[in-house]
C-alpha cells in the first residue's frame, strides 16, 4: 500500500518537474497511531528544503467570503458577474472562455440546474469538491488513496447543500455519492492556501483550499519540525524549521501552535478525528511556555493554575504554589469569558483602545504567557504598522518592540524552531528597533548594524521568495 501510494506521489510530482531522486530526503512508512508517515531518509538542516509539492485539488474554501473572486484566477470582482453560460459561478471577462472553466460549466450544466442563474453561494462553497470529478485517471487514483474520514459527522455538508440545486442529482445518486468520498478526502488533508495579489488593481489575499498529496502525509505534532509556504503556481514548499535527524518523522501541525492544549486537542479531535497525545499535550506546562496558564484566584497569591491532566478535558486545575483547586467547569467559563470579551469586542475596538486594554487590565489578569495575552500582543504588532490612520508615537514602537521579544520568547520555548510566526516577528522587531534609532537620533553603530543583517538574514531564510516575503524586505537587506 506504501509503495504503490508512494510510486503513485513521485511519479505525479515528477510529471510536474518538482522532484528528483538524488535530492530527495522524505520517505513514506507505515505506523502506528499515525498510519503513513513521512520520514526523514538522511539528516535534513534546519532551513533546508524537504519537498515541493503541487496541489491536485485547489478552489474556494467552505466558508464566508466577504468579497466575491473569480472562480479560475481568483481575481476580485469589482462587480458580481455570472458565467453567461449559465453556470451560477463568478467568473472575471478574461476566464469565461477559458478551457478549465468550460469543462466545470459544462459538467455543471449537464446535472439541470433548477433555478434561474443567480449566484450560489453553496455551489461556490462546493466547487473545489466537484473539481475532483474532472481529475485524470491516476489524479483520481491517487486522490483516493489518500487519507479520509468518512463517517465523521462535520464531512459532506458542502455536498448535501447542493443537491436540491439540480433536476438530476438525488440524495444517493452516483455522483454525490463520489461528490461525498471526495469531500471526506479534502476534509482530512487540506491545506489552507494563501494567494497574494498585488500586480493590478487593489492589493488582496484570498484564501483558499488545496489537497497537495505529499504534503498532506506529514502527521500532526504540537511541535512541528516543517514550515511550509507557498511560491509561483500555488507550488507549496515545505522546508525544516529545525535539524531533524535521519528515521525521524517529519511533524507539520494542524492547529495553531500559539492556542492551549485543550483548544488545539478539541480542534483536531473536532477537524481531524483525532486526539493528539505528544510530548506537549503530555505536559501540563507545555514546555515551559505556561501558554495555558491562568492566574491563581487566591488573594495574595502570585502563582498560576495548570490543569492536572491536561489530556482529560475535565481535569481538576491547581495552583503550583498554594495548591488551590478549581474544577473544569470554572475554568472553562474563565477561558469563555476572555475568548467573548477579547474576539467579539476588544479586538473590534481602535488600536489605542486595545493596547490600553493590555496594559491597564489584561496584564493583572492574566500571565505574560497566556495565549490571549499572546493573541493581543500579535493583533497590536500587526494592526499598528496596517492602519494607514494611525500614527505610530515612539512609546508605539516600544510597545512593538517588547511585545515582539515576549512571543518570540514563548515561540522558543515551545521549540518550534524557525517557524513563518517567527519570520514575521524578526521583522516587525528589526522595523520597530530601526524607526527607535532614528526617532532617538542614535544612528547605527558597527554592532548595530551587524546586528540587523543578522536578524535579516534570518527574516530572509524564512520569508525570502515566498507569498508571505514583506515588501521592504530586499531593500533592507539591501542597506545593512
Ligand atoms: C492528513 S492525514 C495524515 C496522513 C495519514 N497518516 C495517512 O495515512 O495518509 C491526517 C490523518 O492522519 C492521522 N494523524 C495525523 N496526525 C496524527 C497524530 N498525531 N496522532 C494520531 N493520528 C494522526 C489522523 O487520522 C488524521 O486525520
Amino acid at each position: 500500500m506504501c509503495e504503490e501510494f508512494e510510486s503513485l506521489i513521485i511519479k505525479y510530482l515528477r510529471d510536474a518537474s518538482i522532484y528528483t531522486e538524488d535530492e530527495c530526503v522524505w520517505e513514506i512508512i507505515e505506523k502506528e497511531p499515525f498510519g503513513r508517515c513521512l520520514i526523514a531518509k538522511r539528516d535534513i538542516q534546519a532551513n533546508e528544503l524537504i519537498l515541493y509539492d503541487k496541489p491536485l485539488l485547489i478552489g474556494p474554501r467552505v466558508n464566508n467570503y466577504d468579497k466575491i473572486f473569480c472562480v479560475c484566477c481568483y481575481k476580485i470582482l469589482t462587480k458580481l458577474t455570472l458565467c453567461t453560460a449559465k453556470c451560477k459561478f463568478p467568473i472575471c471577462h478574461d476566464c469565461a472562455s477559458s478551457k478549465q472553466h468550460k469543462k466545470e460549466c459544462e459538467l455543471i450544466k449537464s446535472w439541470g440546474l433548477k433555478d434561474e442563474p443567480r449566484y450560489s453561494k453553496h455551489l461556490f462553497r462546493a466547487l473545489t469538491v466537484i473539481r475532483g470529478l474532472l481529475l485524470s485517471k491516476d489524479d483520481t487514483k491517487l486522490m483516493f488513496m489518500m487519507a479520509s474520514h468518512e463517517n465523521s459527522s462535520q464531512q459532506n455538508l458542502e455536498v448535501e447543500k447542493i443537491i436540491n440545486e439540480f433536476e438530476s442529482l438525488t440524495a444517493d445518486c452516483v455522483t454525490i455519492r463520489t461528490l461525498k468520498k471526495i469531500s471526506s478526502v479534502l476534509n482530512t488533508n487540506a491545506f489552507e492556501v494563501g494567494i497574494a495579489f498585488n500586480d493590478s488593481g487593489p492589493e488582496h489575499n484570498i484564501s483558499l483550499r488545496g489537497l497537495y498529496p505529499l504534503a498532506a502525509v506529514m502527521n500532526h505534532n504540537c511541535v512541528p519540525n516543517i514550515r511550509y509556504a507557498y511560491e509561483k503556481n500555488s507550488i507549496m514548499a515545505v522546508r525544516a524549521s529545525k535539524f531533524i535527524p535521519k528515521g525521524e518523522q517529519i511533524f507539520n501541525s494542524y492547529t495553531k501552535f500559539l492556542w492551549g492544549t485543550q483548544q488545539r486537542r478539541v480542534h483536531l479531535a473536532y477537524s481531524k478525528n483525532f486526539l493528539c497525545e505528544c510530548q506537549r499535550c503530555l505536559d501540563p506546562t507545555e514546555l515551559g511556555s505556561y501558554i495555558a496558564a491562568l492566574k491563581c484566584i487566591r488573594p495574595g497569591c502570585k502563582s498560576v493554575m495548570l490543569p492536572n491532566d491536561p489530556l482529560v478535558v475535565t481535569s481538576m486545575w491547581e495552583c503550583r504554589e498554594c495548591n488551590l483547586k478549581l474544577d473544569h467547569a470554572r475554568i472553562s467559563k474563565i477561558s469563555d469569558i476572555f475568548s467573548k470579551q477579547i474576539f467579539q469586542k476588544i479586538l473590534n475596538e481602535p488600536i489605542s483602545a486595545i493596547n490600553h486594554y493590555l496594559k491597564e487590565k489584561l496584564s493583572n489578569i492574566l500571565p505574560s504567557s497566556n495565549q490571549f495575552t499572546i493573541e493581543v500582543k500579535l493583533q497590536i504588532i500587526l494592526r499598528m504598522k496596517q492602519d494607514p490612520n494611525y500614527v505610530m508615537t515612539l512609546e508605539d514602537y516600544e510597545d512593538v518592540e517588547r511585545y515582539c521579544n515576549d512571543v518570540l520568547f514563548i515561540i522558543d520555548r515551545l521549540a518550534v524552531g524557525e517557524c513563518y510566526v517567527k519570520g514575521l516577528l524578526y521583522h516587525e522587531l528589526l522595523t520597530a528597533k530601526m524607526k527607535l534609532v532614528e526617532l532617538r537620533n542614535q544612528g547605527f553603530d558597527n554592532d548595530t548594524r551587524k546586528y540587523f543583517a543578522e536578524m535579516l538574514q534570518k527574516c530572509w531564510l524564512i520569508l525570502g521568495n515566498t507569498t508571505k516575503e514583506p515588501k521592504d524586505l530586499k531593500s533592507l537587506i539591501k542597506n545593512f
